[in-house]
């Protein structure tokens, strides 16, 4: 697929001035560190948000279901009923869910916050080994200044990729290795690791949703299967002016699948009957959410939800978000029976990688992604 022609189509992301141009000084990308001092009280404009966008203060909480895994991880077909039938609720309403009792060890969740608390108080130039690469989805980034030229993000990123293939065992290890230096290789068996149980943990979500669309336990599975998938770490460093601004815009995942674990801090915000709800945080609780591309495999059946996070002015958050993608060459085409004359095709066949390079190179996620992708394949089928 040639994407060349999307940029002339859409509001395309801001191209960084030209090196050694006169844009330099007066756009020179804005940086923050969260281990600078905080003493910026007039928030560069860039990270203040439309008035229609900015926070709200004190929304209501959204009860979201809580999915106990215990009884069908142990074989119990009436829990397995119990449980798809509470995501089928969910994700016919918001496309959030909780759930608990998932088997994951508490003690990798925490080598895993604490490792990342590790990363982000480097010095900047320390991060800045792993920088993000224009175009490239792996790598650190801060606030993408690069990227955006208003509406940024306050927040620090590191994301890099996981493959479930049993020849990938250090994927992992070997990128965080290769771009931070072997005293990372700890921090990068501890993500392998967690990684691992992610996937595991998003192969049974997968079996569940299966059974709650009528499609059987295995279909969306073996779509999963050797997925190929994105770990990212966010870290929100405090704000000063926290009502201006957000951590991460209004979008929905364009991935299939997102499985996060939120820090006691709280922050993430579901938006749900015209209106944003917090989640409250929960440490032995995941949240999991359907993404776009999950949204296009369920023929619309499922939403993908719109979602964002706000930051405070007196703690550090942090998240892990774990984005399920399949592999490579999987083309995402809705299984026959979700399909039929009352329910006709709603989206293109199309790959990830596909749909990954248009949030990449050529479209902010937001919560028009999809749509804006689907007509763009639509427009440019050759
Ligand atoms: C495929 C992806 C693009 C973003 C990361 C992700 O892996 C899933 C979520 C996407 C994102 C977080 C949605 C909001 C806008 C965004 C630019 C961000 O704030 O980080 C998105 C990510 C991206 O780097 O494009
Ligand atoms: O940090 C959060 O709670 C949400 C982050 C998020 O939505 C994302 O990274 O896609
Ligand atoms: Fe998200």
């Amino acid at each position: 697929m040639d994407v060349g022609c999307i940029t002339n189509n859409l509001p395309s992301i801001a191209h960084p001035p030209k090196h050694g141009t006169k844009e330099d000084k007066e756009d020179e990308p804005l940086v923050f560190d969260a281990s600078l001092p905080r003493h910026e009280h007039n928030l560069p404009k860039q990270f203040i948000w439309p008035d229609e966008e900015k926070p709200c203060l004190n929304p209501p909480e959204l009860v979201v279901p809580l999915v106990d895994l215990r009884g069908f991880l142990s074989g119990d077909p009436v829990a397995a009923m119990e449980a798809s039938g509470l995501m089928s609720e969910a994700c016919r309403k918001h496309g959030f869910f909780l759930v608990v009792n998932h088997g994951i060890d508490s003690r990798l969740i925490s080598h895993a916050h604490r490792f990342m608390d590790d990363f982000f108080e480097l010095p900047l130039s320390q991060k800045q080994r792993a920088q993000r690469k224009k175009g490239e989805h792996c790598g650190y980034a801060s606030s993408f200044p690069g990227r955006f030229s208003s509406k940024l993000p306050w927040k620090e990123t590191l994301s890099f990729q996981f493959s479930a293939d049993k020849h990938s065992k250090n994927l992992v290890k070997d990128y965080l290795c290769e771009k931070m230096g072997h005293e990372f290789e700890q921090f990068g068996m501890v993500y392998q690791e967690y990684c691992e149980a992610m996937s595991n943990l998003s192969l049974v979500i997968m079996e569940l949703l299966g059974m709650s669309l009528g499609v059987g336990r295995t279909c969306f599975r073996e779509f999963f299967d050797n997925n190929n998938s994105i770990m990212r770490l966010n870290y929100y460093p405090p704000c000063q002016k926290p009502d201006l601004t957000l951590g991460t815009g209004p979008h929905c995942d364009p991935t299939s699948l997102t499985i996060l674990h939120q820090d006691k801090v709280g922050g993430l915000q579901v938006y749900v009957d015209n209106e944003w709800h917090s989640i409250t945080p929960n440490f032995n609780a995941f949240v999991v959410n359907i993404g776009d591309t999950f949204m296009a495999l369920s023929n619309g059946r499922y939403k993908s939800c719109l979602h964002r996070a706000v930051v405070n002015n007196q703690k550090t958050r942090k998240s892990l978000a774990f984005f399920l993608c399949p592999r490579d060459d999987k083309v995402v085409t809705p299984p026959s029976e979700l399909v039929d004359h009352v329910s006709p095709r709603i989206y293109p066949d199309f790959t990830w990688p596909m749909f990954l390079e248009f949030t990449q190179k050529h479209y902010r996620a937001d919560m028009n992604t999809l749509d804006q992708f689907t007509n763009w394949v639509q427009r440019n089928k050759s």
